[in-house]
Order: structure tokens, then sequence, then C-alpha cells
């Protein structure tokens, strides 16, 4: 099967870091050579990016044009110097968030409209989308609860509830519309969290092999849409 680009999606504690080292021992123990990307960041300047734009700058206020055009900035580099090339020698690449957290953080959280977020998208990204998006769903309070027990809250973490009650509006908002995507009831405990998540991801690699056998079909051209809850 040709490698692809599989994105865990969330809110802040909703759990991404820690499914993905499952996610990477199931491309592993198939055979499939496999990196991690995290966004913002992945590259040297892109992480000089994400440092900028998570601390709290004393005595100046970040606008959020600046913190939007940051995001992209970062994405540009990762996806131009370490993603594509990694699809293009057949590498797999797990990525901590992509560019449904903008939609999600920028166009919900901040409420910048989504025509300028689809604009900076199709700039620095053209038509490039994941193949596999997986969002754990989690109520904000418990993310942030379950964060601060991480350490102490960032620039972005201290926007305050409402900010993420919204961005969490639209990340659902978002997955109803996007093909091959699942959503896993992050509120479980860890261990069926990871059940859930495997098994979305089984489910979407035996259409996307079976459609690559039969059709030879691009990766992009996959679909899967379903949502994953632990009490089924
Ligand atoms: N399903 C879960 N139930 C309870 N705690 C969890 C769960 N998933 C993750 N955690 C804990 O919450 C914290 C944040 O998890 P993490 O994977 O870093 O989240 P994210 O990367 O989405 O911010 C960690 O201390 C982790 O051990
Ligand atoms: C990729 C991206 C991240 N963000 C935010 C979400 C997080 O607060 C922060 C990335 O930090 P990170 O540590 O990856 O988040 P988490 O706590 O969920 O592991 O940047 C945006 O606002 N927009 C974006 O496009």
């Amino acid at each position: 099967m040709k490698a692809a680009f599989v994105v865990v999606e969330g809110l802040e504690g909703a759990g991404k870091s820690t499914v993905i080292n499952a996610i990477e021992n199931f491309f592993t123990m198939l055979g499939h050579s496999v990196i991690r990307t995290r966004e913002p960041g992945g590259t040297p300047m892109a992480e000089a990016i994400r440092d900028c734009v998570k601390q709290t700058w004393k005595d100046e206020t970040v606008t959020q044009e600046t913190e939007l055009l940051l995001m992209y900035a970062a994405r540009s580099q990762l996806v131009h110097n370490i993603i594509l090339p990694a699809l293009a020698n057949n590498i797999f690449v797990i990525g901590d968030r992509h560019d449904l957290s903008s939609v999600a953080y920028q166009g919900g959280g901040r409420q910048v409209p989504l025509e300028n977020l689809q604009l900076l998208k199709r700039l620095t990204l053209g038509d490039f989308t994941p193949d596999l998006t997986l969002y754990l769903d989690i109520e904000p309070s418990v993310g942030l609860a379950r964060a601060k027990g991480r350490g102490e809250l960032d620039r972005i973490e201290l926007s305050g509830l409402a900010f993420f009650e919204r961005a969490r509006e639209t990340y659902l908002e978002q997955l109803a519309l996007l093909e091959n995507a699942a959503t896993i009831n992050a509120g479980n405990s860890i261990e069926q969290v990871q059940k859930d998540v495997l098994r979305a991801l089984h489910n979407w690699y035996n259409a996307a092999s079976s459609a690559t056998n039969t059709t030879a079909s691009h990766a992009n051209n996959r679909t899967v849409k379903h949502t994953v809850r632990g009490d089924e």
C-alpha cells in the first residue's frame, strides 16, 4: 500500500500524544517505515515558530492575524520539507495536529472568518490533505484539567473555556463534512481510547489496502467515515 498521512486531532489533553505510540506501532508491525510530526513544529524553523507562538509576550498582545500566519508558516515548512518528501519515499507520516487545528482554534476559537483560512490553506498547501483524520473528542474542561496535570498552561491554553468550547464545536462541524475521518470518544479510559483508535485505523487500512489492490487508486481517493464509541 502507498504511504499515507494520518493525523490525530483534538483539544488539549484529549490524549493525542498518548495514542500516537500505538498508531506508530500499528504501522511498524505491518512492516512500514513511519515518522511522526507535530504542529506547529517539526523542522528547526517550525520549532522556533512553535516557541514563538506558544509563549506569553510581556507587554505585547499577540494579534489573531499574527497567530494565524505563524501557524501556516510553520505548516508550510513542515509539509514541504518533511511530509511530502517522506510520502514520496513511501514513508507513512503520523501527524500530531494539522490544518484542522487552525480551523478549530483560529477559526472557531479566535473567530477568524473561515474564508481567510481557506485562502491561506490554498496558498501554503494547495490541495494537500490528510488521508485519515482521527479526532479525539473531549469536553474542554476535562481536557484542560488533564493538560494542567502535565504542567503550566501556555498562552493558547490560557485562552479560556469559551474559546475551547467554540474550538470543539468547530471541530465537530468540520468533521461532519470530512471524508476519511473518525471521531473517538476521548472521555473514556486510556485503554478504551487506544482500542477505539486502533479499530478505526484498522478499518481504514483494510479499506485503503483493498482499494489500492483492486483499482490501484491513489491514497487520497479513500473514503471511511464513522464514529467510534467505546460502548459499541
Ligand atoms: N483517556 C484518558 N484518560 C485519562 N487521562 C488521560 C487519557 N488520555 C491521556 N491522559 C492523560 O492526560 C494527559 C494529557 O494527555 P496527552 O496525550 O499529552 O494529550 P494531548 O497530546 O492531546 O494534549 C497525560 O497526562 C495523559 O497521561
Ligand atoms: C497546529 C495548531 C495548533 N494550535 C495550538 C493548539 C495547542 O494549544 C498548541 C500546540 O500545542 P500542543 O502542545 O501540540 O498541544 P497539546 O497540548 O494538545 O498537545 O497550538 C493552534 O492554535 N492552531 C494550529 O493550527
